[in-house]
């Protein structure tokens, strides 16, 4: 079976936002399938933040189709998005400094025992997946004030994977860090490929975006603007794409690329 033959995890048809006169996306298009890292590009304002809230549940399109293992979904709300697989690591990463790395992987999901919380059984399967992430963060009980930048991406990560996702959407998750944290955190992407799951990067750096992503979705002005498999392509050719620059000449269209 070729990869356009298998049913995509995550399908977006024609999706269409707009905020009062803003057109922020027209008719996007986007697919990911298992074991698939997609990086969606674009310049700033390009429209790559409200896809990724359309897929996680906090806005909702004015136009188009989100289908999901193959089936139409509607997602109202963050919650319902959760419920069908999707989890989202957004920028502020919404994790607690005065709490332990265990405790932020279960904030407001806590394991419960039939009469307490269940401490043991949380940190167990905190060490679980900070070891399935193949994380460096030194233990499970570590406070979140001690760890790195590149660190506290990992947790937000695992965080994730508690929920047995599998669709998970980074919004520019090497944004602040330095090169090593950033190699890091790339190795957490590649990891989540290796686990199965579908990813949608979302990233301004070229750089990281060739090093893990199988294939990179450029949007302009909320608008599709060239599909490219990651192993091959340009860097000319996608910045052109991103910015609009250069005659669409060398571009491989969507229909010609197995996702
Ligand atoms: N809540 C909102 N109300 C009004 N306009 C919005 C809102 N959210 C986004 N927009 C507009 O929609 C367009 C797309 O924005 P979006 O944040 O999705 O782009 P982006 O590609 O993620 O940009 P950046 O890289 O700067 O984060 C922009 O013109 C933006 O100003």
């Amino acid at each position: 079976m070729t990869a356009d033959q298998r049913v995509p995890l995550v399908a977006m048809h024609g999706i269409t936002k707009r905020f009062g006169a803003i057109e922020a996306l027209v008719d996007v298009d986007l697919h990911v399938h298992a074991h698939e890292v997609v990086a969606l590009v674009g310049d700033n304002g390009a429209g790559k933040s409200t896809l990724a809230k359309m897929i996680s549940g906090v806005l909702q399109p004015d136009a188009g189709m989100i289908e999901i293992g193959g089936e139409e979904v509607a997602l109202p709300s963050p919650q319902a998005a959760h419920a069908l697989g999707v989890a989202t690591v957004f920028q502020d990463l919404a994790l607690c400094d005065n709490l332990d790395v265990t405790a932020n992987l279960y904030l407001g999901r806590e394991l419960r025992s039939r009469f307490a919380r269940d401490d043991g059984r949380m940190e167990e399967s905190a060490r679980r997946v900070l070891r399935e992430l193949k994380s460096r963060i030194p233990s499970a009980r570590t406070p979140l004030r001690n760890l790195s930048a590149g660190q506290r991406q990992a947790v937000a990560i695992a965080r994730t994977l508690i929920g047995n996702p599998r669709i998970i959407v980074l919004d520019e998750p090497t944004g602040a860090l330095s090169v090593a944290h950033t190699a890091e955190v790339l190795t957490h992407v590649q990891r989540l490929r290796d686990l199965g799951l579908g990813v949608i990067l979302i990233s301004h750096n070229m750089n990281d975006v060739r090093a893990v992503a199988d294939r990179i979705e450029v949007l302009r002005h909320g608008r599709n603007n060239g599909t490219f498999d990651a192993a091959t392509a340009s860097y000319e050719d996608v910045l052109a794409a991103i910015t609009g620059a250069v005659p669409l000449g060398r571009r491989t269209s969507s229909r010609h690329i197995a996702g």
